[in-house]
């Protein structure tokens, strides 16, 4: 789906890290931890196309992205669902419009009413759905953050550090809504400093966790 082949990234001072390289299969469960400011976003940029690598090459769903055509590389995006760290919501719409962002974007507005009810239902936010974004709880704007990167359907969901500002329980329940993402077949990624959340995942399902340390991914420990 996603491939990062030999991939190496730099802002312009030194690299950030090189030869790296990196397969999301579907159905697989990815964590990506490491020191702050190791790369964890920016190798979550790559990615999911927002960031091109200074060499090497990233494919998605086996083409590579380097000379694809912009309008191919725009509905190969739509496959991945992203959930940002600050969750970049619009602070002046209700909740959701923000979720049904992806869809207006996509010209596909029409289609918000069939997806969002059962959407918010999910992720437990059917009552806020006219609240604007700065009047949700921490927890509540992660849980519409991800359902704002699933209205596509996309097969994969990429989450960076989803649980940071939540407590355990909210974290809990966010975890439980990206297990049942993998369990339908998507592969997920998750970059957290937060090494209990990896745990309580391994209790649920299989998942592989990558560390990036000295410009350098490599698999974690067992123990964790
Ligand atoms: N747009 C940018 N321009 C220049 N340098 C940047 C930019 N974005 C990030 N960096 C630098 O690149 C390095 C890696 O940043 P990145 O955000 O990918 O790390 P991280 O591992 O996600 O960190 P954290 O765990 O603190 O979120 C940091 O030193 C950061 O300051």
């Amino acid at each position: 789906m996603i491939e990062l082949r030999d991939v190496a990234y730099s802002y312009g001072g030194g690299e950030l890290f090189s030869g790296l390289s990196l397969s999301l299969a579907p159905g697989s469960f990815h964590f990506l931890t490491g020191p702050s400011g190791a790369g964890k976003t920016t190798l979550l940029k790559l990615c999911y196309g927002d960031l091109v690598p200074t060499s090497g090459e990233v494919a998605f769903w086996g083409e590579a992205t380097t000379g694809m055509a912009r309008d191919a590389l725009a509905l190969n995006r739509r496959r991945i669902g992203v959930v940002h760290q600050d969750c970049q919501f619009l602070d002046h719409l209700p909740l959701a419009e923000n979720v049904a962002l992806p869809l207006t974007v996509a010209g596909r507005h029409h289609e918000a009413a069939a997806y969002l009810p059962d959407l918010l239902g999910w992720v437990g936010l059917t009552r806020h759905a006219e609240r604007r974004p700065p009047e949700l709880s921490g927890g509540e704007r992660q849980r519409a953050a991800l359902a704002r990167a699933v209205i596509m359907s996309p097969e994969v969901i990429i989450a960076d550090e989803p649980t940071g500002n939540i407590d355990w329980e909210m974290s809990q329940r966010l975890l439980s809504l990206l297990v049942e993402l993998n369990r339908m077949g998507k592969a997920v990624l998750i970059a957290t400093h937060d090494l209990n959340l990896i745990r309580a995942a391994k209790a649920q399902v299989s998942v592989r966790t990558l560390r990036l340390k000295d410009r350098q991914l490599i698999a974690a420990g067992a123990d964790l």
